[in-house]
This record gives structure tokens, C-alpha cells and sequence, in this order.
């Protein structure tokens, strides 16, 4: 079995230094996590990529063409686009020409992040993100989204109301379990994570009634987004190992890693059934 964390979000959000901390913090468990660093406009990240797609294609090859005449964004779909049609590539790297074979030696199975470019809207309508999703699917990897946002654009309701929606729609158009992070917590002053925890626990009338209060928003804004159960936030401290470990554990949840006996049962469900079944989906409900 394969398991892997798809790690998005917007620009500088944190996702390499996600990356390297929870490599981190599981070689500290004594557990193998490998990187993969898949932002072929990736200059500078402080982990040992498994596999980077810079060997592949990068970002200046395909803004340098004097055909393709990209800019930086149009250039980075153009790379992911690229990565898709050489999708042989990536296998090989992965798994190799033996399906049985896996990057590591690790009996628990191959466990790989996967760090993605910070231009969400690959996630959210495009469709890199999806076939992406769908190649690993087919190479037996079992995936979870870790959405991350900057816990500092979401202490205040507007700007919270747009992380959220952020989220919804890479959910919607990924269809994959999903775990929202807070990052850089130990940024936050502590009347701003004062301010932060109310969201974190949301009472959608406090929320609404501060937008209307603050902004142009009114009532009229459905108060499903914000239930509980829609679009949950995890906050995340990675300067501290316990928040580092619960959301680890969390994310394991998802994509049910190290249940060796409820792996077997699912690997004989029917495709259906199991989409029933899964627990993971529950984050999505
Ligand atoms: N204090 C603090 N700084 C952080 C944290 N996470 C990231 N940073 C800083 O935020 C900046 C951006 O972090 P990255 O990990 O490069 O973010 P990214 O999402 O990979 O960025 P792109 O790949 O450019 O989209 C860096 O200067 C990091 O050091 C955190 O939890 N705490
Ligand atoms: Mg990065």
C-alpha cells in the first residue's frame, strides 16, 4: 500500500516548510515520510527531495520558449500539463517498472508528501490537480488533501469567509478526503488567536453578525458554509511536537495508514462500497 498527502495551498502559505517539518518530526518516530517536490518553480526548500520535478521540466524552460512565450503562472500549468503527459516519468521514479516495488523499505508501505506549486486555482477549477490525483489513484496510493492556510489571514470574518471558501473549492473540485491546516500559529499575537479560536469553533450567527458589522457581507451569506462539519481548521504549531503529532495522527485517520486489518477488508470492497464505508469522507459531509 501507498499513502500520500497531497500538500496545497495559496502562495507562501507554508507548505515546504510543512513539508520538512513533518519529515522531521516522523524521522524523530522513527517512521519513514519521503518528499516530493512537485513546484517546478521551486527555488529554495530545506528538505531532500525523493523526487523533484525540476529534473523533469522547470519553470524557466517553459517561459524561455520562444514558441510558448509563458508568463510565470501560464508557464506553471504548462509544467504541471507537461508532467501529466509524462507521467512515465513519475511513475518510474515512484514505484519503478515493478508495481511491487516501492521507494522505501518500509514494511508500513511508501509514505510520500507531495509539495505542490502555491497557485491554488490548479486546484480549485483547472484540472491538473485532478488527473494528478486520479495517476496516483491508479498507482494504488491512498490520498488525503492538506489544505493549508496562513493562520494570519484568517483573523477576521471577512478574510476567514475567504479561506473558507478557498478550501470548499479546492474539496469540491478534487473530491478527495481533506484536512484544513492553520499554519504559522506562532506568528499570532495572542489577542488574535483569541479572535481565531472563536472561528475555530464557529457559531455561524457571532460570524455573521461580525460581517455585517465589519462589511458589505449580510445575512445573506448561507450559514451552511460555515457549519462545523463542512470546513473544519486544524491549527497547527510546528514549532511544537504534540500539534505536530495530533495532526499527523489525524491525517493517518483519513487514509486509514497502519490499520494493516481494515486495509485488507477494503482492498476486497467493491469500489462503491468502500466510498460508503470511508470514514475520511466524513471531513467532507
Ligand atoms: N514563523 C513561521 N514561519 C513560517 C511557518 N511556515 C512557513 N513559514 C515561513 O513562511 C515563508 C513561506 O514558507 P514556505 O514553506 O516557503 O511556503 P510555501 O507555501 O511553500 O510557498 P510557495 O511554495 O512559494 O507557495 C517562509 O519564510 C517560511 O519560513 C510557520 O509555521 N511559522
Ligand atoms: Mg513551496
Amino acid at each position: 500500500m501507498r499513502y500520500a498527502q497531497l500538500v496545497i495551498g495559496p502562495a507562501g502559505s507554508g507548505k515546504s516548510t510543512y513539508c520538512t517539518y513533518m519529515q522531521r518530526f516522523a524521522q524523530d518516530s522513527k517512521r519513514l515520510i519521503e518528499v516530493v517536490n512537485l513546484d517546478p518553480a521551486a527555488e529554495h526548500f530545506d528538505y531532500q527531495p525523493a523526487i523533484d520535478i525540476r529534473d523533469l521540466i522547470q519553470l524557466d524552460d517553459a517561459m524561455e520558449d520562444e514558441e510558448l512565450r509563458y508568463g510565470p503562472n501560464g508557464g506553471l500549468v504548462f509544467c504541471l500539463e507537461f508532467l501529466i503527459e509524462n507521467q512515465e516519468w513519475l511513475k518510474s521514479q515512484l514505484i519503478g517498472a515493478d508495481p511491487d516495488n516501492e521507494l522505501s523499505t518500509d514494511p508500513d508501505g511508501d509514505y510520500i508528501l507531495f509539495d505542490m506549486p502555491g497557485q491554488i486555482e490548479l486546484f480549485t477549477h483547472l484540472t491538473m490537480g485532478k488527473k494528478l490525483v486520479q495517476l496516483l489513484e491508479s498507482w494504488n496510493f491512498r490520498i488525503c488533501t492538506v489544505f493549508l492556510v496562513d493562520s494570519q489571514f484568517m483573523i477576521d470574518g471577512a478574510k476567514f469567509l475567504s479561506g473558507t471558501m478557498a478550501a470548499l473549492s479546492v474539496m469540491a473540485n478534487l473530491e478527495m478526503p481533506h484536512v484544513n491546516v492553520l499554519t504559522k500559529m506562532d506568528l499570532l499575537s495572542k489577542s488574535a488567536r483569541k479572535q481565531l479560536d472563536k472561528y475555530l469553533d464557529p457559531d455561524p450567527r457571532a460570524l455573521l453578525s461580525d460581517l455585517t458589522s465589519e462589511s458589505a457581507w449580510g445575512p445573506s451569506v448561507n450559514q451552511s458554509y460555515f457549519s462545523k462539519t463542512l470546513v473544519r481548521f486544524i491549527p497547527m504549531n510546528i514549532d511544537d511536537e504534540d500539534s505536530l503529532h495530533d495532526l499527523l495522527l489525524q491525517i493517518d485517520n483519513v487514509i486509514q495508514y497502519g490499520e494493516d486489518g481494515d486495509v485488507k477488508i477494503h482492498d476486497f470492497d467493491p469500489p462503491d462500497n468502500e466510498k460508503e464505508n470511508d470514514d475520511s469522507k466524513l471531513f467532507m459531509e
